[in-house]
Order: C-alpha cells, then sequence, then structure tokens
C-alpha cells in the first residue's frame, strides 16, 4: 500500500449541527434564553474534515438533500480538501440535522439527530461503490449507515486483501445496527455510554471482552475528559488520560468523539499503528480532542497539519 496515493473512505452520515447554548438548565413552562449557531456535522463528515486537515486525502460518500444546505455542506466539503463527487444529493429530500442543547460549561445536555438520508445507503448503494472502497487505503464507516449495509461492508472487509475497516459509533441509539459478527473489522470506537448500550454492562472491560469475541480487532473506548481505553495486541486493555482542560476553557464538546476517531485513522493510515502499537497514536488524537473541546467549531478548522506520524 502506498498511503500517498490512496485516500481514506469515510462512509456514513453528513448533516447541519445546530448549537443552542442556554445559560441556565432549560426549564419547562418558563421562557429560556438561548443563542444559536450552525456547523457542518454528521460523523462520517467530522472524520472526513479531520483527517482533510490533517493532510489525508479523502473521499466522502453520504447523502444529502437537494437544498441549499446539502450544496453548502458539499461546497465546504470541497474546500476542506474532501472528494465529494461521489456523495449522493436526493432530490426532494432535505440535508439531515442534529440539534444540540449546551450547558454554559460546553457539556451536551440534549441533542436530537434527524438523519433520515442515510437509510438511503443501503447495501445495493454500497455495490455501486465496491471500486471505491476496495481500492482505498482506509476504510470508515459510522454507525448511521443501515444495518445491512453494515454488514454488508463488515462481510466485504474479511476478503482478503480488503482495506482495514474502521467502524465509528454515533449514539446509543444506533448501536443495534451493529452487525452480530465483527470479524475484519480492524477497529471500533466508542464512547461509555454506547458500549453500555450495546454489551447491556457498565463494567467496560466486560463491555470490550464481549467486543473482541465477536471478532472486532481493535476497539476504542472513549471516556469523555477521562481520556480512552485501548486494546494491545497482547490482549490487554490499556487506559490513557486525556490532556488536562481547566472547566472554563471548555467551550463545546460536540465532534470531540470524532476528532479522536481521525486521530486513530491517521495513525492507522500512515502505518504508525503497525508500526508502534496503538499508545502513541491514541496520544496524539486525544491531543486532537481536547483542543476540539476548546473550539465552537465541530472541527478545528485552522490547526495546523499534525507533525508527521514518527515512525
Ligand atoms: N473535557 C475534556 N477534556 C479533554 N478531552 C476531552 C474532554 N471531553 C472530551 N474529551 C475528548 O473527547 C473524547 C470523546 O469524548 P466522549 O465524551 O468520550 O465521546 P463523545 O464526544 O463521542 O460522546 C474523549 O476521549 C477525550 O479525548
Ligand atoms: O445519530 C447521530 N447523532 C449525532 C451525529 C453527529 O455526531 C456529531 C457529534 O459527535 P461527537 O459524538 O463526537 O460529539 C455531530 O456532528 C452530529 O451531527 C450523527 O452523525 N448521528
Amino acid at each position: 500500500m502506498n498511503p500517498a496515493l490512496c485516500p481514506v473512505v469515510c462512509l456514513g452520515g453528513a448533516n447541519v449541527d445546530r448549537k443552542l447554548r442556554v445559560a441556565a438548565p432549560v426549564r419547562p413552562g418558563s421562557s429560556n434564553p438561548v443563542s444559536a449557531r450552525e456547523t457542518w456535522g454528521g460523523v462520517a463528515r467530522n472524520v472526513a474534515e479531520n483527517l482533510a486537515r490533517c493532510g489525508v486525502p479523502v473521499q466522502m460518500l453520504t447523502a444529502v438533500g437537494q437544498d441549499a444546505a446539502g450544496r453548502a455542506l458539499l461546497d465546504d466539503a470541497a474546500r476542506c480538501g474532501i472528494d465529494t463527487r461521489a456523495a449522493e444529493v436526493v432530490a426532494d429530500a432535505l440535508t439531515g440535522s442534529y440539534t444540540a442543547v449546551l450547558n454554559p460549561d460546553g457539556s451536551l445536555h440534549v441533542a436530537l439527530a434527524h438523519m433520515d438520508l442515510c437509510e438511503q445507503l443501503t447495501p445495493d448503494w454500497l455495490a455501486r461503490h465496491a471500486g471505491r472502497c476496495r481500492s482505498a487505503a482506509l476504510v470508515v464507516a459510522d454507525l448511521n449507515l443501515p444495518a445491512a449495509t453494515l454488514a454488508a461492508l463488515v462481510a466485504a472487509a474479511s476478503d482478503l486483501g480488503a482495506p482495514p475497516l474502521v467502524l465509528v459509533a454515533v449514539s446509543e441509539a444506533k448501536m443495534d445496527r451493529l452487525p452480530a459478527r465483527l470479524c475484519g473489522v480492524r477497529l471500533l470506537v466508542l464512547n461509555r455510554g454506547e458500549l453500555a448500550a450495546w454489551a447491556g454492562t457498565e463494567v467496560l472491560a466486560d463491555g470490550v471482552t464481549r467486543l473482541k469475541a465477536a471478532g472486532v480487532r481493535d476497539v476504542v473506548v472513549t471516556l469523555g475528559e477521562a481520556g480512552l481505553g485501548h486494546t494491545t495486541a497482547e490482549g490487554e486493555l490499556v487506559w490513557l488520560a486525556a490532556p488536562v482542560v481547566p472547566p472554563e476553557a471548555v467551550i463545546d464538546v460536540t465532534g470531540a468523539g470524532d476528532a479522536l476517531a481521525a486521530g486513530l485513522c491517521h495513525g492507522l493510515w500512515a502505518g504508525a499503528v503497525d508500526a508502534q502499537g496503538w499508545s502513541p497514536t491514541c496520544a496524539r488524537a486525544l491531543a486532537r480532542a481536547a483542543l476540539t473541546v476548546q473550539s465552537a467549531e465541530t472541527v478545528i478548522p485552522d490547526t495546523e497539519p499534525l507533525p508527521p506520524v514518527p515512525l
């Protein structure tokens, strides 16, 4: 594989994120002042933008509506350096949206997702893009994709010569889309709530053991400000702390998990994980996620590309 020539292909959600920042916890029956802003979102889109900002060639396979938001989203992605030529533009449909109500400290109060367009990303759609996925350096899919499409992706990832497949969770509610058999999945990234929802236990090590038994090669479970846990080739679970961000510096946590997932994909794509194991790549990804929580943007826009991954 020559990573410089092969793109990372990101499949899944792209939508409008609406952020409503409340001055105090919302109370029913009272008038709740908010300040509102919009950014682009969707896990696959966020991962793609993070990778593009790090200088990785990336192609996004998603669906947007044939509306002003859909056109603007694709234009913006193209400006970030993402190849959007194969994105679906669905006639007579509205681009998906996600509304986050944020506490004054930037933590998430409530999130409402409306991303029906991902239901258009069927196994037939995937089959039309099989060549693109097969010639990628890395395939990254979010769990906005329908269960049948995810199952087809995982099955294809088991083929000899297929590129590594990374799955990224999107919400506890969509964990039932994860295929039962995960052989061929190189990495699954999910937060502790998503792991508990899937495994039916709050005991993280037990949940990770079940994922490994389902066939996934490696798991990264994110733990908010506490950092993450990652599996190792020796079958251990290692905990890494996040850089300390003072509470007053946290502006918006939306997208931090996607920044982290992108950092992990960057290390896989560059060969750093194969050469060094997960820890150095995880440390770099934690640094990127910590910057994201200190920005109002879902993806930090103006960072230097990450320093080349030392091998
Ligand atoms: N307050 C914080 N300080 C530093 N890093 C943070 C903070 N909150 C989140 N992160 C980073 O973002 C990652 C993802 O956050 P988490 O809340 O676990 O997932 P998600 O955002 O997907 O729900 C964490 O693993 C951590 O690296
Ligand atoms: O069911 C979903 N919920 C939320 C998202 C997206 O997740 C992002 C926030 O990710 P994180 O978990 O890293 O905060 C937002 O951009 C939002 O659009 C999504 O794709 N699908």
